[in-house]
């Protein structure tokens, strides 16, 4: 298990705001996160710092074992797509391809060209011409062709639609499997990317609250589902997180595996046992979390 990011006691203030808050974590090589957090949690701080856009306050920070800052031979190895990505006024998207490709010692030309394709862009056009949804779809290609070992999509959808999501997940996907390598996607979109994620760390008020492989995370929960009153006879005595009613019908979240007893008493009510969203998880976790941590502030 090697470290690609290894972050100790790390504190950015604004003045009074403590945007990151005594954080520590580290990043595996070749795997995909989730950077989760509500908004003005922390989370673009954080990654302008790991991308030596911004600096700490106080703490450590390694980059491929080394500090960031102004060091070329780290930073070539980042790729970092911004919500909003600013290119030079006279720049066409033939020009950041260009400027890409020089930059990024594992460009791939050819997987550029065809995600363009894909996503249907105009080569010669001005980027300041392009549309919202264009402009990050631009992005996209970019932090996907890079094949940067550490390539890092901060909310790289604005304008984004269905379609297009889904097309970035897919060719995501693909050439991960193909080019493993470090990928953090910070995004409100929790249930959309899920399946993409191996790991997940959940920033909040600027600390890190959750920070665990995926099916860890799913195994902490079940969903129950049937008729509303049989739901709620199976539920008495257990922690809910959370209740969807539809007509005469109740789908609710539950802390626990979801096997054994549990599995045995709701097939014998006539329920169906079903995985829960990660998103609800998370949601709920992180609220988990903040209580024990207020408790833990107060002991
Ligand atoms: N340049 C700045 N000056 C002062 N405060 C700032 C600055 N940048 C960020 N902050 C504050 O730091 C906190 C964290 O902001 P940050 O942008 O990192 O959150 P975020 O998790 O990325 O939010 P979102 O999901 O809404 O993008 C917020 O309270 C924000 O107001």
């Amino acid at each position: 298990m090697s470290a690609v990011i290894e972050v100790n006691h790390l504190r950015k203030s604004y003045g009074q705001v403590k945007a990151i808050d005594d954080v520590s974590f580290q990043i595996e090589a070749d795997k995909i996160y989730g950077m989760l957090g509500r908004n003005g949690a922390g989370k673009t701080t954080l990654m302008h710092i790991l991308t030596a856009q911004g600096f700490a306050t106080s703490g450590d920070l390694k980059v491929f074992g080394e500090h960031p800052y102004e060091n070329e031979k780290v930073l070539r190895n980042i790729c970092f797509i911004k919500e909003s990505q600013k290119y030079p006024d006279t720049f066409s998207v033939k020009n950041v391809l260009d400027v890409s490709a020089d930059f990024f010692p594992k460009w791939d030309r050819d997987f550029a060209n065809s995600l363009i394709a894909d996503f249907q862009l105009p080569l010669k056009r001005n980027v300041k011409k392009l549309s919202r949804g264009m402009l990050s779809s631009l992005g996209i290609v970019v932090g996907l062709a890079s094949r940067a070992p550490l390539t890092i999509f901060d909310e790289p959808y604005l304008g984004l639609d269905a379609v297009a999501r889904s097309l970035f997940y897919d060719r995501l996907l693909e050439d991960y499997s193909e080019h493993p390598r470090t990928i953090i996607l910070s995004t409100h979109l929790i249930d959309e990317v899920s399946r993409l994620l191996e790991h997940v760390i959940v920033i909040d008020s600027g600390k890190v609250i959750l920070d665990e492989e995926t099916d860890t995370i799913r195994g902490r929960a079940y969903a129950v589902a049937g008729a509303a009153s049989k739901v709620e006879d199976f539920l008495r005595g257990k922690q809910v997180i959370h209740r969807e009613p539809f007509g005469g019908l109740l789908t609710a979240a539950v802390i626990g595996a979801g096997d054994g007893r549990d599995r045995h008493e709701a097939e014998g009510m006539g329920l169906e046992i079903q995985p829960v969203s990660l998103q609800q998880l998370v949601v709920h976790l992180s609220k988990i979390n903040q209580v024990q941590g207020k408790e833990g502030e107060r002991a």
